[in-house]
């Protein structure tokens, strides 16, 4: 199971300091939406320049204009771009065709999105990645029972990540997801020792 640090309202200096911190314990880095409305491409830039060879996810989150913002994020740098599964088809698919010409991924972001019928439609789409995803907002409220996590049983041949206030005491929650990659922001960007929760957490994850 992969590790995805999601560097989310994070100064620029910071999103670097916590990647250096855990490197030895993460696979994929996540450039977070809010950082990118923060620092734009440029921080997609610098994250590969100084990473060239982990791979590097722009958290896009798009919904529209889906091949420009698409290129932004290849161009830059991003190995992986996200689109959003309640978007329009044409947005889902221009992703889709982008990321093929460029040869790189697209994860599809499930928040707020649990409707059999859209998901067999995104399958039809070709959608073969996918983010179980319990957003900000949600996680107020508690979101994300098992009924959630097993959403995706139908859809075996899915590259499944899990994201949503994950931490290394609440994973067992995910076994259902059966996912390929755990998504992490908070648990390690606002914990006193980055590293050592890296740690616990990658220990967590090889115990799943
Ligand atoms: O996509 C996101 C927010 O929209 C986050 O990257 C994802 O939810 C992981 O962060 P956290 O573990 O803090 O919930």
């Amino acid at each position: 199971m992969k590790i995805q640090l999601a560097l989310d309202r994070l100064p620029w200096n910071d999103c670097f300091k916590i990647v250096h911190q855990t490197e030895a314990y993460i696979d994929w880095i996540e450039i977070g939406t809010g950082v990118i409305k923060e620092y734009g491409m440029d921080i997609v830039r610098q994250m590969k320049k100084e990473y060239p060879d982990q791979l590097l996810v722009a958290d896009m989150k798009t919904c529209d204009a889906a091949r420009a913002e698409t290129i932004q994020a290849f161009e830059a740098g991003a190995d992986v771009t996200t689109v959003m599964a309640f978007a329009p088809d044409a947005s889902i698919q221009a992703v889709l065709e982008t990321a093929g010409e460029y040869g790189k991924k697209a994860f599809v972001d499930l928040l707020n999105v649990q409707d059999k019928q859209r998901l067999d439609e995104l399958d039809k789409f070709g959608v073969r990645s996918a983010s179980l995803h319990i957003g900000k907002d949600m996680q107020r409220e508690n979101a994300g029972d098992n009924d959630y996590y097993r959403l995706l049983q139908a859809f075996p041949h899915w590259e499944v990540s899990a994201a949503g206030g994950l931490q290394a005491e609440t994973l067992y929650k995910i076994k259902d997801a059966r996912p390929d990659v755990i998504i992490i922001g908070g648990a390690i960007t606002k914990s006193e020792n980055p590293r050592q929760t890296a740690e616990q957490i990658r220990l967590e994850a090889d115990r799943l």
